[in-house]
């Protein structure tokens, strides 16, 4: 076992003072699209055993062989298609630096700083952790941006930041956030960006496919929410629109690996559309908090590709909530709940 290394008090203890701060974590992204950036980025990813559960004995040969020979070069390209060049950056960065700096905003009044960090690659979980210490935080508010709850994302951005805290002697009190699949004020946020999107649009689709990211079958079996947490969510929007299951489905795209994941697929889903009749189609995701590759470039570019080639006539891709005002809304209100007793 590893001896823990507990710090002399500087640097990371908090300042004097009593701030309360709320740290925003999300997945994490490549510095940028080449071999190497990428390659660090997923190395770090796909090493983490919240996310890929075999034997590290046996994966990590796998994973520094083939699949991190390979794999960089083929998402460096697809990076390559959604960067953001204004700011050199991934979109996924853009639209989390964007949401914490909104609603900082929010809070400007108040004795409440806002810092946000990813999973993987930079700022880290640490990074922002220790920023909101030295501005005097010792209660930080951790809200991981998963609104269904994975131990592949939700468990393992809290379990990074409790990594960090190991490390330190004056630690801060911490509360972290319960998944939100499916709060009024979440389902409201997805569909008024759904109704705003479809306004602009001279014919309605037919169908409006939810596409959530998929996990493998064998997580949900062992225990897992996420599945059920995604039906929670597609029951209330489709309450909350008026829609019927053919109307609304729900599906699951980005698989990694020949595992069988859940399901149904969203490609070969939407590709089958076109010989149904249905030639409209918009598409949703409402588990992904900001535009990301999944959404992007998956389905902007590989799923539209498909359901084009298949006979589709429109796809209209719903942007996530990324930064706008019902998005930061969320945001505030999902902090407020927690910082009852505290502010
Ligand atoms: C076994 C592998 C993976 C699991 C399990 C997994 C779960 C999971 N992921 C997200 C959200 C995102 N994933 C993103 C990218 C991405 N995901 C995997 C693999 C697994 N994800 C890989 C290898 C990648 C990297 C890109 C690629 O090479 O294809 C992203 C986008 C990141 C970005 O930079 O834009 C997000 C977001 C969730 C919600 C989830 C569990 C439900
Ligand atoms: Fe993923
Ligand atoms: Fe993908």
């Amino acid at each position: 076992m590893e001896f823990l290394h507990i710090s002399s008090e500087h640097p990371d203890a908090p300042a004097p003072g009593s701030r309360v701060g709320i740290l925003l974590i999300n997945l994490g992204t490549p510095d940028d699209t080449n071999y190497a950036a990428v390659r660090r980025y997923l190395s770090e990813f796909l090493s983490d055993q919240r996310v890929i559960e075999a034997n590290p004995a046996i994966w990590q040969p796998i994973l520094q062989g083939v699949v991190l020979t390979v794999r960089p070069g083929k998402s460096g390209k697809a990076y390559g298609r959604i960067w953001n060049r204004e700011r050199d950056e991934s979109p996924l960065r853009t639209f989390s630096r964007a949401q914490a700096e909104l609603l900082a905003e929010r809070f400007r009044s108040e004795n409440v700083s806002v810092a946000w960090g990813m999973r993987y690659g930079t700022p880290s979980i640490a990074d922002a952790a220790t920023e909101l210490m030295q501005s005097g935080c010792d209660r930080i508010v951790a809200m991981a941006l998963y609104p269904q709850y994975s131990a592949t994302t939700t468990a393992t951005a809290n379990d990074q930041l409790f990594r960090f805290l190991m490390k330190i002697r004056r630690q801060p009190a911490i509360r972290t956030l319960a998944p939100f699949p499916d709060d009024p004020v979440y389902i409201d946020a997805l569909a008024s960006t759904l109704e705003e999107a479809l306004a602009g649009l001279p014919e309605q689709p037919q169908v409006v496919v939810t596409s959530f990211h998929g996990l493998p079958k064998d997580y949900v079996r062992k225990g897992d929410s996420y599945q059920a947490d995604c039906e929670r969510t597609v029951v209330a929007l489709r309450e909350r629109l008026g829609k019927t299951s053919e109307e609304m489905p729900l599906t699951f795209q980005s698989r990694f690996g020949p595992a069988k994941w859940l399901e149904p697929y969203t490609a070969p889903f939407v590709a089958a559309l076109p010989a149904q009749g249905i030639r409209r189609v918009a598409i949703m995701t409402p588990g992904f908090m900001v535009d990301c590759l999944e959404t992007l470039d998956e389905l902007g570019n590989e799923v539209r590709h498909e359901f084009m080639a298949a006979g589709g006539e429109e796809l209209t891709l719903i942007p996530c909530l990324n930064a706008c005002s019902q998005a930061i809304d969320l945001l505030e209100y999902l902090a407020r709940s927690q910082l009852q007793g505290w502010v």
